[in-house]
């Protein structure tokens, strides 16, 4: 969408996987979904690093409204659990230099059963303006997939009239897909960034899933995302329970060479220093937010691995490589089946920055480069080449 956003991919954090729709604040008062962590969060995204890494928009998901729209028919916070409301809270994380991000669904409900904005796009999006939020995140649940495209384009014409610029966060594909193969020449037009497939969920499982899936529709969706426009594999779900570090390595390697968002569903106020150390590590976001903003491609799948390659300013090469084998040690994998070594050719400069920082020095087309790789770990590279004084000096 060509509103001047997104030109690098989004960066924030989000609370849906970690905390999804729990809205019991008499019982859990720091887990609920209520004005509190979204501050909390915001204090901890200052003090901890966080914003000075990259990481700008905090974002509210499902569950924030109250059941019924106030007289005006506008939505409305959870007096309980936003007692502030939300325009309250935007002040507050912009007093953090930080965005807000807020969560409505293009048909008569959310997902989880709240008002939805069918009938009332013109009205929510003068309504999320007046409150000064940053960012919408679009769910499509409870709409007839026919109308789908109509929905989500009205409310890109209604989030533009309001003269206020708001990221456009859609689901459009993921929910046509089912019916038909969705148009992204139209979706790009629409929307910042687009989810095409399933829900992340804290598992290894989930990540392989989303990375087939994006593998098998490279074809498809690659070609759409450049700046203002990015396709959307979900939430980073680093920090929580259910990845090893291996596979957490994997998820922000991959997630980076796919100039995916990144937008964090944990508990940043208690995250293990590992996490933390991965999700803030510069080279990697650098590959992120890379300016050239081409998304990478799976180059290569040979003897359980799979080699993924995304193009970056300057002729540069970042190159990941995945052992999906989940049984034994390290396994050795020769840098020569890369199909982007050829970059090499006569020379380049090669630094390793997972599973740790290693520089590695000038390379040539015939050098022998092993990478030692855990099984579901990721080696990251980046490779830049060096031409030779001597091959076509005036090109
Ligand atoms: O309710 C909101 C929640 C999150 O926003 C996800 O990111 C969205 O993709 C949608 N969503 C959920 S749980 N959607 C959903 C997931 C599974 C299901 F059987 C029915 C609905």
């Amino acid at each position: 969408l060509d509103n001047g956003l997104a030109l690098k991919p989004t960066m924030g954090w989000l609370h849906w996987e970690r905390f999804m729709c729990n809205t019991d604040c008499d019982t859990q008062p720091d887990n609920c979904i209520s004005e509190r962590l979204y501050m909390q969060m915001a204090d901890v995204m200052v003090k901890e690093g966080w914003k000075d890494a990259g990481y700008e928009y905090v974002c509210i998901d499902d569950c924030w409204p109250s059941r019924q729209r106030d007289a005006q028919g506008r939505l409305q916070a959870d007096p309980k659990r936003f007692p502030g409301g939300i325009k309250k809270l935007a002040d507050y994380v912009h007093s953090k230099g930080l965005k807000l991000g807020i969560y409505a669904d293009v048909g008569k409900n959310t997902c989880a059963g709240y008002p939805g904005s069918l009938g009332h796009y013109e009205t929510d999006a003068q309504t999320f303006a007046d409150w000064g939020v940053d960012l919408l995140k679009f769910d499509g649940c409870f709409m007839d997939w026919k109308l789908l495209g109509d929905g989500y384009t009205n409310m890109s014409k209604a989030l533009n009239k309001t003269g206020r610029s708001i990221l456009y966060s859609c689901e459009w594909p993921l929910y046509e897909w089912p019916f038909q193969k969705p148009n992204y020449t139209a979706i790009r037009e629409t929307c910042n960034h687009w989810r095409n497939f399933d829900d992340v969920f804290d598992s290894w499982s989930s990540i392989k899933s989303i990375l087939d899936w994006t593998a098998s529709h490279q074809d498809t969706i690659v070609p759409s995302a450049g700046p203002g426009g990015w396709n959307d594999p979900d939430m980073l779900v680093i920090g929580n329970f259910g990845l090893s570090h291996a596979q957490q390595e994997s998820q922000m390697a991959l997630w980076a060479i796919m100039a995916a968002p990144l937008l964090m569903s944990n508990d940043l106020r208690d995250i293990c220093p590992r996490s933390k150390k991965l999700l803030q590590n510069k080279l990697i976001i650098d590959i992120s937010q890379d300016p050239l903003g081409k998304q990478g491609h799976l180059s290569a799948k040979l003897d359980s691995f799979e080699v993924w390659e995304r193009p970056l300013s300057k002729r540069r090469l970042a190159v990941a490589v995945l052992n999906k084998q989940e049984i034994g040690g390290p396994r050795i994998f020769s840098i020569r089946f890369v199909p982007g070594w050829k970059i090499c050719d006569p020379q380049c400069n090669v630094t390793q920055i997972l599973p740790q920082y290693k520089e590695m020095g000038v390379q040539t087309l015939q050098s022998k480069v092993l990478l030692y790789i855990d099984p579901s770990g990721t080696a990251l590279l980046t490779v830049t080449p060096l031409s030779s004084p001597l091959k076509n000096p005036h090109k």
